[in-house]
């Protein structure tokens, strides 16, 4: 089997004239757990429901598990696990019949038992889904997308409504499976703390287009905010901290008196590579219209 699970090349996708996904290239490698980051309206579930087959009207060159999402049939749809945004479609549904009745869809599902307890679903397996808590219900669409067995997982902002122990417990569940499974997963997420406990590779989203990409510690380094040195007299933003440091030290001809070097969290340097990105896009988008 090939080593590349999804591999994306200019892809465009518009809604009406208004341009969401700008040319977008990705390669996810099999068993790779990849997210996707950025900030609202970047076009991530775009991005993810092209490589489900869910969306047409897109160019570019796409494939998933080798076929082209747009007219794969439904042997290659059984290979991909999908967990949407919501699924409030079966109130009535008892978790454990329903989790059952979608695996009897497949030939080598996960043990429905097993699985409702590694989402913690064990003493909800006989509620109806529709007065599950909304961290539950997120649980169970878990469960659905992944009760199937399947080679390729989409989670668009799965731990969305969970609690900080289902979140851990999901964390370990996507690792496990990840990890003995081989499965690949595509996730999207706001939380920075979560792509990087979990991924791979994150690749930042911003305007359609993908700014960044690389491991955790690759991205942290490549989007790094300046730092903050501040002294007796004054405070200075530099990339060199240390460099200012020693400056001052010349300077003051030996220690500098309250000297404080604050370095950005990801989150602000995450924060930060948004707002570039924005500018140059904006300069891209009235230079191309024009
Ligand atoms: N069916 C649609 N018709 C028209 N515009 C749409 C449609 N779906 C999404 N959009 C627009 O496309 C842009 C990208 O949306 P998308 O949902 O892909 O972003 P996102 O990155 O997933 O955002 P979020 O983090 O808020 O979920 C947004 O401006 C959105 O309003």
């Amino acid at each position: 089997m090939p080593d590349v699970a999804i591999r994306v090349r200019g892809l465009r996708m518009a809604y009406g004239p208004v341009q969401v996904l700008n040319g977008v290239d990705l390669d996810l490698r099999r068993g790779e757990v990849f997210t996707l980051l950025g900030p609202n309206g970047a076009g991530k579930t775009t991005l993810v429901e092209i490589l489900e087959g869910f969306r047409t009207g897109w160019s570019g060159e796409v494939e998933v598990l080798g076929e082209n999402p747009a007219h794969a049939g439904d042997a290659w749809r059984a290979r991909l696990g999908v967990v949407m945004q919501s699924w409030r479609d079966h109130p009535r549904w008892r978790v454990r019949d329903l989790l059952a009745h979608v695996a009897a869809h497949y030939d080598d599902p996960h043990d429905v038992d097993e699985l409702l307890a590694a989402l913690g679903l064990t003493e909800a397996a006989r509620n109806r889904a529709g007065v599950l808590s909304g961290g539950q219900r997120r649980r169970l669409d878990v469960a659905l997308g992944i009760v199937g067995r399947p080679d390729v997982l989409f989670l668009d902002e799965p731990t969305t409504g969970f609690d900080p122990e289902a979140r851990r417990e999901f964390h370990q569940l996507i690792e496990r499976l990840a990890g003995e499974d081989g499965l690949t997963v595509l996730l999207t997420t706001h939380d920075l703390a979560e792509a990087e406990r979990l991924s791979g590779r994150i690749a930042v989203l911003v305007a359609g287009r993908v700014v960044t990409c690389g491991s955790p510690a690759e991205l942290a380094h490549a989007v790094q905010a300046p730092s903050l040195v501040r002294w007796a007299d004054g405070e200075l933003e530099t990339a060199d901290p240390s460099g200012v440091a020693w400056e001052l030290h010349q300077r003051y001809g030996g220690p500098v008196p309250g000297l404080e070097i604050r370095r950005p969290t990801l989150e602000e340097s995450y924060l930060d590579l948004i707002e570039e990105a924005r500018g140059t896009r904006e300069t891209a988008t009235v230079g191309g219209a024009r």
